[in-house]
């Protein structure tokens, strides 16, 4: 099912091309988001009932769901299931926690103070998908680093469902993160509303979370028209397992189907030093695929998927430090030998009995990650992402003695001299 490519015969040049995923070559989604935004920032809430009556054939008297309709729909799930939600919260809420950490002030010279404080990001929008699976995980994923940062204000937009609503488990989440309002608004039109603001949907200064093709290209599309940020290029879901000889072809199989199984522009990759094992991973594939609800989608994912045959485990490495894979996972007796080779990757899942899904919802990390090869450059979503750090400095007077002349000599050789004169003016009293 995978096609076969044997990485010894392929070029560099190859190899980047290889590796490029929704691109959009022709401007096709970004020419559609364009609009959606323009027309978000023309006429707000009347464009967004608009987008919802067409792309989730929904007709909504009220843009947004309050507290006692959200605890109405939260009360239809079963207990099993609050408590599968509340543990994965926890979880997350422990990893998380370790994250906030306070510096310590550093004297760079006798009597110059230097040190960062970090405050939350105030107003912070996270966006939940909800188009062909609605993910209430995501929620956690996104809720919990914020209600840790401190954050003042949390707007939430996903799309709405059928009943013209949000399905239980997404409203308890709400619930477990205290939040009383979820905007019914899903694809680039979300990302709009909380990047210019409507009458309702309040704007915001960062805008988080994963989504489909549409929604990242308004991510990227928002930035350069407003002052509010983004987490990350968060797009289709992608797996790439480096495996050897010592690896189970059933679990990978399903390891790269739970992947492929989020979209057809999900990609799920495999990267192995036996061919034998190739050739297991793809009749584990077939075998596999039809017993998922969702094979149709899985299918057209593995289509646009391949397998890489490798010399050794250290060329596997190297396919997967220029591909930069959201999720890496490691399927060998000797994981530990290569892990710090490891330079790309959002998130790494480690020997035979770390599914990634454990990641998806409940380890304790992230599953908010950089797509498309950005794991080269950008960290998954973590408590960092919500909040600033602001840097301090504090002079005495032996630091101005000390520190004075090296910046007036600065200023001066850059011809500042307001520059010098700001400190000249001060030792001159001392
Ligand atoms: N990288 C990550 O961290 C991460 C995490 C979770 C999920 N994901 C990915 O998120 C994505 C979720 O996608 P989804 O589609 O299920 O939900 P989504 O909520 O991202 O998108 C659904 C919305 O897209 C819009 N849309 C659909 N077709 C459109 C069209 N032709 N033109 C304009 N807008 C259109 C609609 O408004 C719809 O409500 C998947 O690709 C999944 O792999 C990524
Ligand atoms: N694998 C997704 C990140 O790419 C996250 C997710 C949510 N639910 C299931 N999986
Ligand atoms: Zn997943």
């Amino acid at each position: 099912m995978l096609k076969v490519y044997n990485q010894e015969e392929l070029s560099p040049a190859a190899i980047e091309q290889l590796v490029l995923r929704n691109t959009d070559p022709n401007n096709a989604i970004s020419d559609t988001v364009y609009s959606i935004i323009e027309d978000v920032k023309s006429s707000g809430d009347k464009a967004l009932r608009a987008y919802a009556s067409k792309f989730d054939q929904v007709d909504l008297e009220q843009v947004y769901l309050g507290k006692d309709e959200i605890e109405e729909l939260a009360s239809t799930i079963s207990r099993d299931q609050q408590r599968a939600l509340e543990i994965a919260f926890q979880n997350i809420h422990r990893f998380h926690s370790t994250q906030l950490k306070r510096e310590r002030v550093t004297e760079t010279m006798p009597g110059v103070k230097c040190w960062r404080e970090a405050r939350p990001i105030e107003r912070v929008g996270l966006y939940i998908p909800g188009g062909s699976a609605v993910l209430p995980s995501t929620l956690l994923m996104l809720g919990v680093p914020a209600r840790i940062a401190g954050c003042k204000e949390i707007v939430v937009c996903s799309p709405p469902q059928k009943s013209g609503k949000i399905n239980g488990f997404v409203a308890y989440c709400l619930i477990l993160l205290k939040i009383d309002r979820i905007y019914l608004v899903g694809g680039a039109q979300a990302i709009a509303a909380m990047a210019f603001g409507t009458e309702t949907v309040p704007k915001v200064d960062k805008i988080f979370g994963p989504g489909n093709q549409f929604v990242t290209k308004a991510k990227s599309i928002i930035q350069g028209q407003t002052n509010v940020s983004i987490d990350m290029p968060a797009g289709p879901s992608e797996v790439l397992v480096i495996a050897d000889d010592t690896a189970n072809p059933a679990y990978i199989a399903a390891d790269l189907l739970a992947q492929a199984e989020h979209g057809p522009d999900s990609q799920a990759v495999l990267v192995s030093t036996s061919s034998e094992l190739i050739a297991q991973v793809n009749q584990e594939l077939s075998k596999q695929v039809s017993l998922l609800p969702r094979q149709e989608i899985a299918s057209a994912a593995l289509a646009n998927s391949y397998a890489i045959l490798a010399t050794d485990l250290r060329a596997a490495m190297d396919f997967s430090n220029t591909y930069a894979p959201e999720h890496l996972i490691i399927e060998s007796d000797a994981w530990q030998s290569i892990t710090s080779l490891i330079l790309n990757a959002g998130s790494v899942f480690l020997g035979h009995l770390t599914p990634e899904s454990a990641g998806d919802y409940a380890s304790g990390t992230n599953h908010t990650l950089p797509t498309s090869g950005y794991a080269k450059s950008y960290s998954g979503v973590s408590v960092d992402s919500f909040i600033k750090k602001i840097t301090f400095q504090q002079i005495s007077q032996e630091g101005l003695q000390q520190i004075g002349s090296v910046v007036e000599i600065l200023a001066e050789l850059e011809g500042l001299h307001g520059h010098k004169n700001a400190v000249s003016i001060r030792k001159a009293d001392l």
